[in-house]
Order: C-alpha cells, then sequence, then structure tokens
C-alpha cells in the first residue's frame, strides 16, 4: 500500500515551478542504490516538508543509513535524484549541503576537546568567523542546557549532554534542514524524550525541517510526517494519522506490522511465481 500526502510532500509530482513557499526541505524522487548485487534503497520517493518533523521509520537493515549517505554526498547516487530546497545535491552540492546539517549514528565529537573547542573546530570547518563562531557557540550551548560545561572534556557529559551538543554542531552554520540517524540510540528513557522534545522545538520554533530516522514507534507523534521503509522500499508515506488508516490498523506500530507483513508476503509470492 502506498499512502498518498497533501502536494507539498509529494516528491514525484510533475508540478512545474512550485512556489518558493512549496519547495520541500528535502526531496528525494526514485532513488535506487546497490552494493554490488545487494539493493540497499530500490526506487525511494518522498519528501520532507519546511518546518515539519517527519519520522523515517524502518527496522536494521531497512536502508536508512545508506540513504543519509546519499543525501549527504558520502555515496554518489547511482538513480534518482535528491533536492535540498530546490538545489539538486548532484549539480548544486554547494548550495544544497549549506543548508544542510547532519547528526549521523556513531558519536563523532572528539572526546578530548572541550564543548566549545570541539564547535569552534566545525564553525572553522564550514568557514564560520572565530568571533562569529563564538557567539553562535555560546548561543547554542545555553540552548541546550550545558552553557556551564563549555570549557569541560566531553569525554564527562552523560551520554543525552553529548547527543545535544552533536545537535548543537549540526545547527552552527543554521542549516534549513536537519536530519539524525538514530539520535536515541543507547539513551535512557528520559534522555530520549529529552533529544525528541528539543528536536521538536526547533521545528516549531525556528522553522527547521527535519527528517528523524528510527526504529521506535513511540517517538513518532500524531503530527508527524510518516515515511515507512522496509527492506529498501517506501511501503507508506504521508500523515500519520493517514498512514495508520490506510493500513486499517489502531496505531503505528500495529500499521508498521500491517505494511511489513503484507510487503513480505507479496514477495514471496512473486519469488515462488518466479521459480514456477
Ligand atoms: N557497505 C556496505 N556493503 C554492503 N552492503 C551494505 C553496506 N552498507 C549497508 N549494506 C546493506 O544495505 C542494507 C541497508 O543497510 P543500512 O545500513 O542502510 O540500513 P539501516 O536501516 O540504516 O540499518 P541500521 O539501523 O542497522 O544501520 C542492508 O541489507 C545492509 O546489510
Amino acid at each position: 500500500m502506498m499512502t498518498q500526502n497533501a502536494p507539498a510532500l509529494d516528491a514525484t509530482s510533475p508540478t512545474a515551478q512550485p512556489a518558493p513557499d512549496q519547495i520541500p526541505a528535502l526531496s528525494v524522487a526514485g532513488v535506487s542504490h546497490s552494493y554490488g548485487a545487494r539493493k540497499a534503497l530500490n526506487d525511494v520517493s518522498f519528501a520532507v516538508r519546511p518546518a515539519s518533523f517527519t519520522a523515517l521509520l524502518g527496522l536494521n537493515g531497512a536502508g536508512k543509513s545508506t540513504l543519509f549517505s546519499l543525501i549527504t554526498r558520502l555515496f554518489a547516487v547511482q538513480s534518482g535524484q535528491i533536492n535540498i530546497f530546490g538545489h539538486d545535491i548532484g549539480r548544486t552540492p554547494g548550495e544544497a549541503l549549506r543548508l544542510l546539517g547532519v547528526v549521523f549514528q556513531p558519536r563523532t565529537v572528539d572526546l578530548d576537546l572541550s564543548l566549545r573547542q570541539n564547535l569552534l573546530y566545525h564553525a572553522a570547518l564550514h568557514g564560520i568567523a572565530r568571533r562569529e563562531a563564538l557567539a553562535r557557540s555560546e548561543e547554542l550551548l545555553a540552548r541546550i542546557g550545558l552553557a556551564d560545561r563549555a570549557g569541560n572534556k566531553v569525554r564527562d557529559l552523560s551520554g543525552g549532554q553529548m547527543r545535544r551538543l552533536e545537535i548543537a554542531r549540526a545547527l552552527l552554520h543554521r542549516p534549513r534542514l536537519l536530519l539524525l540517524d538514530e539520535a536515541t540510540v543507547g539513551l535512557d528513557v528520559k534522555a530520549r524524550a529529552d533529544i525528541v522534545g528539543h528536536v521538536r522545538q526547533l521545528v516549531t520554533e525556528q522553522g527547521i525541517g527535519v527528517l528523524w530516522a528510527t526504529h521506535l514507534f513511540d517517538e513518532i507523534a500524531a503530527t508527524d510526517d510518516l515515511v515507512v521503509l522496509h527492506q529498501g522500499r517506501v511501503l507508506a508515506r504521508g500523515l500519520v494519522p493517514q498512514v495508520i488508516a490506510e493500513a486499517g490498523a489502531s496505531d503505528v506500530n500495529a500499521a508498521f506490522a500491517r505494511l511489513t507483513t503484507q510487503a513480505s508476503q507479496s514477495s514471496a509470492s512473486s519469488l515462488r511465481s518466479a521459480e514456477s
């Protein structure tokens, strides 16, 4: 089942020139990716609206990290197209990546530097002048409640605090689209709720478009946009209540179970007919 969405969420609709406020923060259109003979993504299409929280829901191996590697240009796009606020990441990577902030699944802060040093180092990589970098670092550290720890080594922070620091770092160059790949992995319930709450505030207060990759149903809210990714394919996309209703389910958990069962049954039956 493929859930249809409001026009702004449809990456593949043949609109001529969308109005600037309708340009998706992210559009992924017909993207496939293979590692040798293994197809990790198969004709993936969806969009993230500006100032929205889009949950990308998939189990381990669904293809979430592969998709993030393509959006951030760690891998070249083999087929399909990815645009960030209308900028094709292949043809105009500078404009596209300038608008993008990323928090990867593995921890990437330097444990032996202070919080402030981590931020300043990253700001320098983005070409932000030192005085401005200092001001932005202090502002972001205050926002994540760690201003008083600015001079401490990152090693002394809790897992949740390190994640908050990584989110602050991803925001230093003031991106309009933020990708987070399983950002709450390894955190306790309270730290997870804090991180999700913080990111949701970025959407409502600063209008940032968020793509939040997760395998945890309780991180998804009724007001979110949802993309269900399973074995490299998008099984459903749309507002959460839409996806649930179209799957004939009562909640996200049940919708996911139904959609993935149907997908497994249909791939088993195509395998049987190919063999007969
Ligand atoms: N470098 C690689 N070489 C070969 N196959 C890979 C490689 N990276 C990923 N894969 C395969 O591609 C598929 C998608 O993996 P991917 O890591 O993108 O999924 P994921 O949803 O991010 O899962 P996880 O949350 O476990 O990282 C899986 O079948 C995986 O085994």
